[in-house]
């Protein structure tokens, strides 16, 4: 889907900083994604990419500058049933003992709605299954595998039919038949219109979705563009993908940008 620069875009932060811990984690950060726009957001471990998208899904605060989600500022009155999020990694039902459906079907609720619609059951086993997971239905989460855990959180912020999706490193874990089935749904939302904001480290089955890359370094926008092309040593088979690539600490004195992919 081509995307032209709209009067209201699904994401815009200004000169957003955010401090934790008594550090600045992210420095004076702009951001606007367009409807339709599909935004991978790349750096190195520890360079702030799961903080920007907390920082705009107001997850954590911001120290300085705005972020609205579809022209509205970030608050009660944001749009929150437009917004799906994967994210990184974490038990899909924090110790609950609920089964998948009823965690996916969570997804269906926010602030102004806290009763599953009608059809809601439904909407969650579709979502399931579109995540290989609609025969685990009824099992307990805290039955599950970690990656199949992770496919019932995917499944949870898919119910929602979003209009944003912002998923945080989502194929991490998950074996290669369900990243494959994964992409394709997100691909058939990105054609209905959605806007995704993927953490990734490396583009790998998503490279053919990715219409712009942003790649933070040290809590800065270093690179804002087309995406990559994949460096070609890890196309090799006996590359090690699961290596640490800590963010680089001197000083940012050029261009280089040390990711799993270079520009
Ligand atoms: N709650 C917190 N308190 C203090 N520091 C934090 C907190 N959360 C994150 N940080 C720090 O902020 C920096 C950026 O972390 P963040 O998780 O955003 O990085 P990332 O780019 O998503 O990394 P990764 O690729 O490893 O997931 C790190 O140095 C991290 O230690």
């Amino acid at each position: 889907m081509s995307t032209t620069p709209s009067a209201t875009p699904a994401v815009e932060a200004v000169g957003v900083d955010v401090t934790l811990g008594g550090r600045r984690i992210l420095c004076g950060v702009d951001l606007r994604v367009e409807p339709g726009q599909v935004l991978a957001l790349l750096g190195a471990n520890g360079s702030g990419k799961s903080t920007l998208v907390r920082a705009l899904l107001g997850v954590v605060p911001v120290s300085a500058g705005t972020v609205r989600l579809f022209g509205t500022p970030l608050g009660v009155t944001a749009p929150w049933e437009r917004v799906g999020y994967v994210p990184q990694r974490m038990p899909a039902a924090s110790g609950m003992p609920a089964t998948a459906v009823e965690v996916v079907t969570s997804g269906l609720l926010h602030g102004r709605r806290l009763r599953p619609p009608r059809g809601a059951r439904r909407r969650a086993l579709a979502a399931l299954d579109s995540v290989g997971l609609v025969d685990r239905a009824t099992q307990r989460v805290q039955e599950m595998s970690g990656g199949q855990q992770q496919r019932v959180l995917i499944a949870r912020a898919l119910v929602r039919d979003p209009d944003l999706l912002v998923l945080d490193e989502p194929t991490s874990g998950i074996d290669v038949p369900t990243q494959a089935t994964f992409v394709d749904t997100v691909a058939r939302l990105h054609a209905a219109g959605t806007t995704v904001v993927v953490i990734l480290h490396e583009l790998g089955p998503f490279a053919d979705l990715i219409e712009r890359a942003v790649v933070l370094r040290h809590g800065r926008v270093a690179h804002d563009g087309p995406p990559p092309a994949a460096r070609a040593d890890h196309a090799h088979a006996g590359h090690d993908h699961t290596h640490a690539h800590p963010d680089p600490q001197p000083p940012p004195t050029g261009p280089t940008i040390t990711v799993e992919v270079t520009p």
